[in-house]
């Protein structure tokens, strides 16, 4: 097939680079005509009633009314990872739009990052890495003392696909799970993993030693754990976040852990990402942040990059797309 015959797609550049990785570009390539944002905002006249698609990876391009009403042909926005909070569904389907997410390739490598932050900050590692290979550090290692996870509280706020999956990693660690959900576990996956409902989150945040966010960011969501539900939790407890930054009001995130409300946090979602470098939580000693990296591995960034190519091509056939999120 000749290039110009493949459907044009829409993907956006991430500071200054294209937002695809360099090992996707080949399949993607044989398959569509990338046009970059920057492309099409320099060439709309030729290019808005010829783009039929948008790959949406890490929430961008950021699509609005004003694009939608560009781009008249548009039937298919393929969306990375699970989600999609980006996105105004009724909005894009006023438009004849489809949308389709990778809700399951992510559970895994997500549930492991969440055990990586525990465990990074239970066991103080990037404190100790940045001591281990300072020059000018003595080494003293009996300084060193962390907190223990094998035997602690976890308190798994949404129990999804990913949150059950960390339950599932946490057994393994012979920790006390408590989690809250919306809708109660059936019994058969509450024992598999020997976890306990609580109803009412501030029973979890009271006695859980590590509180792991994993709920999907909604109106009800935003901002669940603000200061109140901060001054609920141990003055010993961590707080780790893998599913989206406005989950927590990070005003008062901030200031608990300057006053030692909580003892550490592990984020590897915040608001904005990434944050302003002058942005309080980067200068405490007691917070890591990664880069909502979650399901970035090899394996997985490629089969979501599969998955999205394989939504498009099913919805510009007209098929029923493959995991489709209806309005
Ligand atoms: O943030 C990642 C995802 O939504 O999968």
């Amino acid at each position: 097939m000749e290039s110009q015959e493949l459907p044009y797609v829409l993907v956006d550049c991430i500071g200054g680079r294209l937002g695809v990785y360099e090992d996707h570009l080949g399949f993607l390539k044989k398959r569509f005509h990338l046009i970059t944002m920057k492309e099409y905002l320099e060439n709309k006249t030729l290019l808005s009633k010829k783009i039929r698609a948008i790959y949406v990876w890490y929430h961008k391009p950021a699509i609005n009314e004003e694009l939608l009403q560009s781009l008249p042909n548009l039937k298919v926005v393929a969306s990375a990872g699970v989600g999609i909070d980006h996105l105004d569904l009724k909005l894009l389907s006023s438009y004849g739009v489809k949308v389709s997410n990778t809700p399951f390739v992510v559970s895994t490598d997500t549930a492991d990052m969440g055990m990586a932050l525990m465990l990074a900050s239970s066991r103080r590692l990037v404190e100790g890495h940045e001591m281990a290979v300072s020059p000018d550090t003595e080494y003293f290692p009996v300084d060193w003392l962390g907190v223990e996870v094998s035997g602690a509280t976890l308190g798994i706020v949404g129990m999804g696909k990913i949150g059950y999956k960390v339950a599932e990693r946490a057994k393994a660690f012979e920790m006390k799970i408590l989690y809250h959900n919306r809708n109660q576990r059936k019994k058969e996956e509450e024992s598999a993993v020997g976890a306990i409902y609580c109803k009412k989150i501030d029973d979890l945040l009271q006695q859980s030693d590590f509180v792991l966010l994993a709920a999907t960011l909604t109106p009800q969501t935003h901002k669940m754990i603000g200061k109140r539900e901060l001054e609920l939790m141990k003055p010993t407890a961590t707080l780790i976040n893998i599913s989206r930054g406005l989950i927590v009001d990070q005003d008062a995130l901030v200031e608990a852990l300057q006053n030692k409300v909580i003892k550490a946090a592990a984020l590897d979602v915040t608001y904005p990402e990434p944050l302003p470098r002058d942005h309080p939580l980067l200068k405490l000693k007691n917070v890591i942040i990664t880069p909502h990296i979650g399901s970035a591995t090899k394996k997985t960034r490629w089969v979501m990059m599969e998955e999205m190519a394989e939504s498009i091509e099913a919805g510009l056939a007209g098929l029923p797309i493959p995991r489709e999120v209806l309005p």
